[in-house]
């Protein structure tokens, strides 16, 4: 199984559930152990591919060894092994990382490395970005009246993961281990969903009001959308865009157990969409949760750092930047765009948002710490984006820039009516 994940053909996490699915008679124990174990090599592949050109044994076999050694106990896994492999295992485990070049000792492919380098912390950051992650749900606000009462309900259900309220989401709950939550109650009656706390803050900075036309240009399977929709009480109108029909398809089972019933998807193309060109000129909101690297999520999807390249990269800011101005045209005067992405390389964010505003005057950068301040709590950032790293914040890599458009200017004379008539309506 091993051997196919590293094809890097498909994601890692599909690749996987397959094998699971084609090996039945595996115990629940063993399951968990086995994907524990390729994500430990997906994390630590460059490092292991070192370690690796010591052994006597198949390359193959010596990552899955050193992936199952950090998982299982070293009687269990020394049971199966020859005693040349548990010679070398015991060499490799003796080896003092710290040593190894920066590249090899957090296993980041020579391009990544150099553009993590630029960053600052970026030890730390790599580091993080090799952890895996705890479990993230929130709470549905359409169906829960407050947080406190499902943490409760949780503490109750799956003591062992430990529920605790995330620190700056209002809505998230964090839990340990990886409990089945899709299998409880709450989460088939629409009351719970997974979501990294990051990603719920990027609704919160949509900031959604009851009755508006806002528009989620890149919906996918919803995760953002099911959010924004509960915010505006299932009010309004809530369009959920994709060019992908197949991942909007996954999304409405989740619409409808979420109980929302404003949103209206679209399989839009990807220029020119005449049913995106109706809409111009009238959307309160539009979020862009744009298509990227990925890169601030390899706590989830390590694979990621192996299966982009520079040149994927590149592409990917091409469509961002084509994205921008496409979503911009739906906008009302006055109204708000939020532009974000789970990745921490500047290219694909800041660079993205200050080449848009250069050419768009009438657009103007708004603080989004000031606008998180009345929900979140205890988050504030440098300057006007939101960037939030596993390192600082134990949420995934997210960024996020909130542009506001100019509303047109009233034109004196119309003021001064205006003046005169809200005179007149005081006196009367
Ligand atoms: C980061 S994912 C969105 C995830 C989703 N918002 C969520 O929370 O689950 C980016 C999405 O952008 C979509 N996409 C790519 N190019 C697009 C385009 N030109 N217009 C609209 N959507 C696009 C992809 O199909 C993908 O679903």
């Amino acid at each position: 199984m091993l051997d196919r994940v590293l094809t890097w053909e498909f994601p890692a996490d599909g690749v996987l559930s397959r094998w699971l699915r084609e090996n039945p008679k595996l115990g629940g124990r063993d399951r968990a152990e086995v994907a524990e174990a390729v994500f430990d090599v997906l994390r630590h592949l460059r490092q292991y591919r070192h370690f690796a050109q010591s052994s006597p044994v198949a390359h193959t076999r010596c990552l899955a060894i050193l992936g199952l050694a950090s998982v299982l106990p070293p009687e269990k896994l020394e049971a199966g092994l020859a005693l040349e492999e548990t010679q070398w295992l015991q060499h490799v485990q003796r080896i003092d990382a710290s040593k190894l070049p920066r590249a090899v000792r957090w296993s980041v492919p020579d391009w990544l490395e150099a553009k993590l380098a630029m960053l600052e912390d970026a030890e730390s950051l790599m580091a993080a970005l090799n952890q895996p992650a705890a479990l993230d749900v929130r709470i549905n606000p359409l169906k829960v009246a407050s947080r406190d009462e499902m943490l409760e309900t949780l503490r109750e259900l799956s003591p062992a993961s430990e529920p605790q309220a995330t620190p700056y989401s209002p809505w998230g709950i964090r839990l340990k281990g990886r409990p089945s939550v899709n299998r409880w109650e709450v989460f088939l009656k629409g009351e719970l969903e997974v979501q990294d706390e990051g990603s719920q803050l990027l609704a919160a900075l949509v900031a959604p009001k009851r009755g508006e036309m806002i528009i989620d240009y890149c919906a996918g399977a919803g995760g953002k959308t099911l959010l924004i929709g509960a915010l505006m009480r299932t009010t309004g109108r809530l369009y959920a865009f994709d060019v992908s029909a197949t991942r909007l398809a996954r999304a409405k089972p989740r619409f409808a157990r979420s109980g929302l019933s404003n949103v209206v998807s679209v399989a839009i193309a990807p220029r020119n969409d005449q049913r995106v060109r109706r809409l111009h000129g009238k959307a309160q909101r539009v979020l862009i949760d744009a298509p990227c690297s990925g890169l601030g999520t390899l706590r989830r999807s390590p694979d990621l750092k192996w299966r982009q390249q520079p040149e994927t990269l590149e592409q990917l800011r091409a469509v961002q930047a084509d994205l921008l101005e496409q979503a911009a045209l739906c906008l009302a005067p006055g109204g708000r765009l939020v532009y974000a992405t789970c990745s921490v390389l500047p290219e694909e964010n800041e660079a993205q948002v200050e080449a848009f505003l250069s050419k768009h005057p009438e657009f103007s950068l708004q603080d989004a710490g000031q606008i998180l301040s009345d929900r979140c709590k205890n988050l504030t950032f440098e300057g006007a984006f939101l960037k939030l790293r596993p390192d600082h914040h134990q949420t995934d890599g997210f960024f996020a820039a909130v542009l506001q458009k100019a509303a047109p200017e009233a034109p004196a004379a119309a003021v001064q009516e205006s003046e005169k008539l809200d005179a007149a309506q005081k006196l009367i």
